[in-house]
């Protein structure tokens, strides 16, 4: 089955770039500045750079690890982490291929004169980097499943019992979905379960009402999932500024106005199209074409034949699962 990330309505493919996530013994992570009068020139990036003719992306990685920063990697040490279809603002399209390098001999210097700096992975968000580079830095930092409920009619210590119980597993980005009875009784023991585990729980505007599920999201650890019609009003109030939102798109406009808004991720849901035997490549190949018209990260709603494999080879954060239960 075809999973390249390459097909994309455009005509021309995009420009495969390749870029490494090297990290030191304290977990540092080291970023380049982009020097001189190149594009995008004073941003930092991952080092790497443009896959040339006759070469494969792990070849063509060590030649630019080796070439700009002096280290040796062997490709069986390259880890696919994501690669992310974007386009930039002058129109030019690239795939950047993301590779988490598991070793390397040599110490990093800048054999281009472009400077170097270790960065501890949460402080990463200080260094402007280009747009491409947001989903990077989001696969490296956030979950890759976002657990979404049943829209099943939930009553708060039910809901409380049942969160208790995925976030003692794996999940740490819920959505509830639905309408919730006696939410305010639990939503403080809701929040600190969330602070305490890392996690977070956003709660529908829709269900809820824009208004109670903004209060809602004031509190760490909780936030907001807005429905479309709330997106407009909540880009334009100051009181948005810092709370933990999101949003769901099925198009490259709806994606743009959650954007906007301010989410902080989105979940694309996309129609399943009628011939059911292209349906995963189908899908993924028009999730690509989406996620190059944006930056937030993006969690694919599953269908049946989607791996989350594949949907960070084009570009996902991951993928939407539902609660078992
Ligand atoms: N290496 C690297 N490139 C990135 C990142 N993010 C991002 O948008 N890019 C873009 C910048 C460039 O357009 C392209 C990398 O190609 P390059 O480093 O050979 O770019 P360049 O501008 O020097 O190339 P040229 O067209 O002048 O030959 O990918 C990143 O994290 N690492």
């Amino acid at each position: 089955m075809n999973h390249s990330p390459f097909s994309t309505p455009d005509s021309r493919p995009p420009i495969h770039v390749v870029a490494g996530v090297l990290s030191d013994a304290r977990g540092r992570i080291l970023l380049a500045r982009r020097e001189g009068e190149r594009e995008l020139a004073g941003l930092w990036e991952f080092p790497g750079g443009k896959v040339e003719k006759g070469e494969i992306a792990r070849e063509a990685l060590a030649r630019e690890l080796a070439e700009e920063i002096g280290v040796e990697v062997e490709p069986a040490a390259m880890r696919p982490l994501i690669a992310v279809p974007h386009r930039m603002a002058s129109g030019k399209r690239i795939v950047l291929d993301v590779h988490r390098i598991a070793r390397f001999k040599g110490r990093a210097r800048g054999l281009e004169s472009q400077a170097l700096a270790w960065v501890q992975p949460e402080r990463l968000a200080d260094y402007s980097m280009p747009g491409a580079d947001r989903p990077v830095v989001a696969a490296l930092r956030e979950p890759e499943f976002c657990v979404v409920t049943s829209s099943r009619n939930a009553a708060g210590e039910a809901l409380f019992t049942q969160l208790e119980q995925a976030l003692a597993g794996d999940a740490r980005r819920v959505i509830v979905r639905g309408p919730v009875r006696e939410l305010e009784s639990v939503a403080d023991a809701l929040a600190s379960l969330a602070v305490r585990l890392g996690a977070s729980i956003l709660f529908e505007s829709d269900a809820l009402g824009l208004d109670a599920a903004m209060v809602l999201a004031r509190r760490p650890g909780l936030g907001a999932h807005l429905a479309a019609g709330d997106l407009d009003r909540v880009a334009a109030s100051p009181a948005a500024g810092g709370l933990l939102l999101s949003a769901t798109g099925d198009s490259a406009l709806a994606l743009a106005r959650a954007q906007e808004a301010g989410v902080g991720f989105a979940l694309v849901e996309l129609s399943t199209p009628r011939d059911a035997r292209h349906e995963a490549a189908s899908r993924l190949a028009r999730f690509a074409a989406l996620r190059e018209s944006v930056t937030i990260p993006l969690y694919l709603a599953a269908g049946q034949a989607d791996d989350l494999q594949a949907a960070r080879a084009h570009g996902a954060q991951g993928l939407v699962v539902p609660l078992p239960g």
